[in-house]
């Protein structure tokens, strides 16, 4: 059977849960950058003996506390999510053993096997978020895609959204009327005459 990504895509409120990042170099510095990027109200505790100055710097414009010691289980505490991107294979794979015996989400960056779940490619515009994930089979696709979906979405999008939301208010009746009203007026916007099934 042909491949799929079977992968289920949710939209977390990272202000309202605690991240962990383990390790402070490259790897960490990046994942961080595209977790505030997109979240820049994110709450991350870092901990790792050695951290980037560009860790540091950004660290210190988002909500992340820096934390100078090796892992230790300890850090887990009250910790929902976890990404380990040390350079000693050995500690990674111990904080997965950990998150897992403790039932928290945990990625090991760039190490899919020891992943519950996948960073992705993400576009932002106003209220709009699109993620992209290649199923872990390719983060230069999903890099480009990336780039791709950030130039060809309009910046506009949003004005949609809210002046929807705006209307949506104004129309009286039960919830299916209000679908129904909402379906029509939107039709037109995905460039089809007929939309067969709304389901899709
Ligand atoms: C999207 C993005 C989000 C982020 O990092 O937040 C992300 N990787 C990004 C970039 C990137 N990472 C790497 C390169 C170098 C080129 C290359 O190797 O392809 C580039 C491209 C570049 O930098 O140009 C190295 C790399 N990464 C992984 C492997 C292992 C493997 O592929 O098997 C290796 C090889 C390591 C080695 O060689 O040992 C694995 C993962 N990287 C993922 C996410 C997850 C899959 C997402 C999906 O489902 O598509 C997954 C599975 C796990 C995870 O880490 O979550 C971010 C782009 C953000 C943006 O630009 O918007
Ligand atoms: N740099 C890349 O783009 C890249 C790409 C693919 C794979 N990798 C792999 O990912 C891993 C990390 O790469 P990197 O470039 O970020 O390495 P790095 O050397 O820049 O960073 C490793 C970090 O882990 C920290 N660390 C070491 N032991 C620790 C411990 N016990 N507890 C907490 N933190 C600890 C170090 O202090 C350092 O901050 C490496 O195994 C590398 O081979 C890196």
């Amino acid at each position: 059977m042909k491949e799929r990504n079977n992968l289920y895509p949710i939209f977390l409120k990272a202000k309202n849960l605690n991240v962990l990042i383990v390790g402070g170099g490259n790897v960490a510095e990046e994942k961080l950058h595209f977790l505030t990027k997109s979240s820049p109200d994110a709450k991350v505790t870092m901990v790792s003996p050695m951290f980037r100055q560009g860790t540091i710097e950004l660290a210190s414009k988002h909500c992340v506390t820096i934390v100078e010691d090796v892992y230790q289980e300890k850090y887990l505490q009250g910790r929902h999510m976890v990404v380990a991107t040390t350079d000693i294979p050995e500690v990674n794979v111990r904080v997965w053993k950990d998150c897992r015996a403790q039932a928290k989400l945990v990625n090991v960056a760039d190490n899919p096997p020891y992943c519950d779940f996948y960073m992705g490619g993400i576009v932002t515009k106003g209220n709009v978020k699109v993620a992209i994930s290649t199923n872990g089979q390719s983060p230069t696709t999903a890099k480009r895609l990336r780039q791709f979906f950030e130039e060809v979405i309009p910046e506009n999008v949003d004005d949609l959204v809210k002046n929807l939301n705006e209307y949506r208010k104004t129309i009286k009746g039960d919830f299916e009327e209000k679908v129904e009203i909402l379906n029509e007026f939107t039709k037109g916007l995905i460039g089809k005459k007929e939309v067969e099934n709304d389901q899709d």
